[in-house]
């Protein structure tokens, strides 16, 4: 579903991506793993197409797209969250969830917004319900504790129907409660056939979802294997136990 061949990127002299390169199935689960500064960030936004890479390609589903705008990745069913949830704070929940719904009819957020109700109460209430939201509905999105925050971000970009899901630290700043319980919901789309792939620094998530994880360090890959694997992997370790992020699962 994601092809990602020889993408290298430098700033100044750094370089940030040095030729990496993997390849991600539909309804599979690929953590992106690496101490800080090691190129995980701009992997994922020369990725997404935020970032113009000095080299390489990548192609979702078969189709080039390395020479696409963010919004038409996005149309091809490239979908983002963010490290912060990016949501509207002033609507509620099911406001939001129904224009993301409505979008996705009209086929993209730019096009003209219709009157009224934006999306029928009968396509978003089983939505809401999808995410755990069946009771937030007239909940104001500002108003949100914040790991419900993140499921109507989830709803919103999951509502546009991606192949491919690209979430940068989707659990930072959660407890652990939390992080798993937004990594399960994660986890149900995955097994609807979404391919997920997500950067994250606490190893409890990284161990306990991903289906296949890939190590940098210093911009290139130095592991690519399943979790057990990884976790035994003397490269990895001894890029971790220097880190400031500490060992966590790989202790
Ligand atoms: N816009 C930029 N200009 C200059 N250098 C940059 C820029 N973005 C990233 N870098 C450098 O590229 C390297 C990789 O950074 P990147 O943010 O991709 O790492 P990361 O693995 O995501 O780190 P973190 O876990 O801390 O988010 C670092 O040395 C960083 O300082």
């Amino acid at each position: 579903m994601l092809a990602v061949q020889g993408l290298s990127k430098s700033f100044a002299g750094v370089h940030a991506v040095r030729e990496v390169s993997f390849g991600l199935e539909a309804g599979h689960m690929l953590a992106l793993i690496g101490p800080n500064g090691a190129g995980k960030s701009t992997c994922f936004q020369c990725i997404n197409g935020q970032l113009r890479p000095d080299a390489g390609t990548v192609r979702l589903d078969g189709a080039d797209v390395s020479g696409l705008a963010v919004a038409d990745r996005a149309r091809l069913g490239m979908g983002r969250t963010f490290q912060i949830a990016q949501v509207a704070a002033s609507l509620t929940v099911r406001q939001h969830v129904g224009v993301a719904l409505a979008a996705r009819r009209r086929g993209g957020w730019l096009r003209p917004r219709p009157r009224g109700l934006p999306a029928p109460a009968a396509e978003i209430d089983p939505w809401l319900d999808r995410f755990g939201l069946a009771a937030r509905g007239d909940a104001v999105c500002g108003e949100l504790p914040y790991p419900e925050l993140k499921r109507v971000e989830l709803a919103c970009v999951l509502a546009q129907r991606p192949r491919v899901l690209l979430m940068d630290e989707p659990t930072a700043g959660m407890t652990r409660d939390d992080r798993h319980a937004l990594m399960r919901v994660v986890r149900e789309e995955a097994r609807r056939g979404l391919a997920v792939l997500f950067t994250e620094h606490s190893m409890d998530v990284v161990f306990g979802f991903a289906d296949r994880v890939l190590v940098m360090v210093r911009g290139a890959v130095v592991a690519d294997g399943p979790p057990a694997e990884i976790e035994r992997d003397p490269a990895v370790r001894a890029a971790y136990l220097g880190s400031a992020h500490g060992t966590g699962g790989l202790a």
